[in-house]
């Protein structure tokens, strides 16, 4: 369980990132901080690896201050996945993945062999594993930095728009491949993300942040898409815009095709509750 406690950040130009912060992250769940550009999401998440540390509050790993824990200890036992990957540019494939193993003791030929089954697992073929990273796509380098968040196998992951720089279409693919993953291995994982798709498709829970890391909305996705708290978090949610009105055609072979506010297909319905609109052409 990571804990928040009335944190606030200052940075030492003057510029006051969060306020005043509070949040429980329940273990084996995954929570996703979601907001504009500059709300306080990266400065938050980086407050759990210290690579910044708060101005006043606490952050807690299951009841221990953070403040009294050595931030290079700290980051080996918790994964870091980042925008553009991080990877290192003169360190195959392999390498890079097996490098926390490494600095935590284990043998080449062990943390290779780990490095192997967690490129299977992130969906990446194992011959790729001795290419350099700039070899490889944009989706394929953002694998390695899933794979290279998990190595150490830690009970936290970290990750900070990990899809960001990738197509929406890979993105959509590795949104899926982390939920799969997610479901075989049960990390605690905090995600940052502008994108609210990606915080309904990731979320157990969801944090709807305003500027200055001031909390708008929290709760499941289905709590924030059902109701949300007020015009900021529907404007997000693209409510009032139709973004993400559906309605529903008869289909001729019997049911019902759903469509989203541009009237493209998205699914079909075997039926629809007795009181439900329609928009029947
Ligand atoms: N090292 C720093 N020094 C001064 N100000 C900073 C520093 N890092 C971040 N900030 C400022 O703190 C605020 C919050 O930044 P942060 O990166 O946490 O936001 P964010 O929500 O993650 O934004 P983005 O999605 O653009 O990464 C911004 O105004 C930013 O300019």
């Amino acid at each position: 369980m990571i804990e928040f406690r009335h944190v606030a950040k200052t940075y030492p130009d003057g510029t006051t990132a969060v306020e005043d912060f509070s949040l429980t992250v329940p273990s084996h769940t995954a929570t996703v901080l979601l907001g504009s550009s500059g709300c306080g999401k990266t400065t938050l998440l980086r407050m759990v690896n210290r690579m910044v540390d708060p101005s006043s509050g606490q952050v807690l790993i299951d009841d221990e201050d953070l403040a009294g824990v050595p931030p290079v200890a700290l980051r080996r036992r918790i994964g870091y996945v980042m925008q553009n990957s991080g990877l290192l540019p003169h360190r195959r494939v392999i390498d890079n993945i097996a490098t926390v193993p490494r600095l935590n003791g284990v043998s080449t030929r062990q943390a290779h062999s780990r490095a192997h089954e967690l490129m299977e697992l992130v969906g990446l073929d194992a011959a790729l594993g001795s290419r350099y990273p700039g070899q490889l796509s944009g989706g394929q380098q953002q694998r390695v930095g899933v794979a290279r968040g998990l190595a150490a196998d830690p009970n936290i992951l970290l990750m900070d728009e990990p899809f960001g720089a990738v197509d929406p279409v890979v993105r959509m693919e590795l949104q899926r491949e982390l939920g799969r993953i997610q479901t075989e291995v049960k990390k605690t994982i905090m995600f940052v993300t502008h994108d609210i798709d990606e915080a309904l498709a990731l979320g157990d829970h969801i944090v709807v942040l305003k500027s200055g890391g001031e909390v708008a909305q929290r709760g499941t996705p289905q709590e924030i898409v059902e109701a949300p708290a007020d015009d900021f978090v529907a404007q997000f949610l693209g409510v009032d815009s139709g973004q993400r009105s559906l309605q529903t055609r008869p289909r001729p072979s019997g049911g019902y095709t759903v469509l989203d506010g541009g009237g493209r297909p998205v699914g079909v319905l075997d039926g629809l509750p007795a009181d439900t609109p329609r928009s029947d052409p």
